[in-house]
């Protein structure tokens, strides 16, 4: 059993406007990655910014590693880039990590070992002596992430910290939390890139209206049900029905296949047929009845739900939509 890193319990932010959001019931162990979704102004922020220490909840409580959120003991356990972070633009790069460094009390040689490595390692490691006004957007965001990692915290809250990089910017982000989560951190990610929180959190909220909707592991939510394609040569008409008989499983000819396919193509026997498939032994009852049959297999094909498709259909049909209300 992991130890507890975050614990929220029942947390409720009401700003005076009546937003904000409401009896938020989450626990974060070590070391996991948990990833925060939802909608423009959902709540995601307001949860992080009470979970950090910088606005007061309304009612309920949360705890960092056992320690009371708000509290210097709390805050020593956390690294934090803001959604909306500005740097001093008279310093340089340099400068603001040891401005960063001091405000976390490190000592000196501490830090000054680390303002090379952490730059380094968020990839601006030739730019330190450079001041913050001639950074770009993403190269500031960059200085944030070694800003936020510069007191080694074991919890890093991380608000979309790839909104201003470019593609390459976004996959060297998507690294550098992988291995800081091989570290042993543990990483509260709020972002509205949905690959990057497939491939990064084990766990995922979403939050709509400042209520959490649905949350689940990212492999329940993209496993539960999942569409598997076959190609199958040699078929007739009345292979179908048997099939599906025999399987117990709904078998039907495939309507969207794999880019450049046709489905019943030129060679006549040939097809796709789909299934929505709950457990892997129905694959392999499918691909052993079809063998047994005489017909030729050309592919088994899982068609995984990515994360988006889960997120649209969450939130399609609500009344309250973030900002759209
Ligand atoms: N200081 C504030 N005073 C009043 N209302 C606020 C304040 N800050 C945020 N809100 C409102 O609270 C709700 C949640 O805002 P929040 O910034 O937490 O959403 P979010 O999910 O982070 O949105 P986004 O994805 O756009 O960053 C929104 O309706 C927002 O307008």
């Amino acid at each position: 059993m992991t130890q507890t890193a975050i614990h929220i319990d029942n947390l409720t932010k009401q700003y005076d406007n009546g937003r904000g959001c409401r009896n938020v019931q989450i626990t974060v162990g070590q070391g996991e990655a948990f990833g925060f979704l939802g909608p423009n102004g959902a709540g995601k922020s307001t949860l992080v910014k009470m979970l950090v220490g910088l606005i007061t909840p309304t009612s309920g409580t949360a705890s960092l590693f056992g320690d009371a959120i708000g509290t210097v003991a709390a805050k020593r356990h956390i690294g934090y880039l803001p959604e909306l972070y500005r740097y001093q633009e008279w310093l340089t790069g340099s400068e603001v990590v040891r401005l960063h460094a001091r405000l976390c009390g490190l000592d000196k040689q501490t830090t000054e070992r680390r303002i090379p490595e952490l730059l380094d390692r968020v990839g601006i490691g030739n730019r330190g002596k450079d001041r913050v006004k001639q950074y770009s957007k993403g190269m500031q965001q960059r200085l944030g992430l070694a800003c936020a990692l510069v007191a080694d915290p074991p919890i890093l809250f991380l608000d979309e910290p790839s909104s201003a990089l470019d593609p390459v910017g976004r996959l060297d982000v998507r690294t550098l939390l992988r291995e800081l989560k091989q570290e042993g951190k543990t990483i509260f990610l709020n972002s509205h890139l949905l690959e990057e929180v497939e491939n990064i959190c084990d766990r995922i909220a979403l939050l709509n209206n400042g209520e959490i909707l649905r949350h689940g592991t990212v492999q329940q939510v993209l496993h539960a049900q999942t569409r598997w394609l076959f190609k199958i040569g040699g078929y007739t008409p009345e292979i179908l029905p048997w099939l599906i008989e025999t399987s117990g499983v709904q078998l039907h000819r495939a309507e969207s296949l794999p880019d450049g396919e046709r489905n019943g193509g030129s060679m006549g026997d040939e097809i796709w047929l789909e299934a929505v498939i709950d457990n892997e032994q129905q694959v392999g009852l499918i691909t052993t009845l079809i063998v047994n049959q005489g017909m030729t297999l050309y592919y088994v094909y899982p068609v995984r739900e990515r994360l988006e498709e889960w997120f649209m259909e969450a939130v399609s049909g609500l009344s309250h939509r973030g900002e759209q209300e």
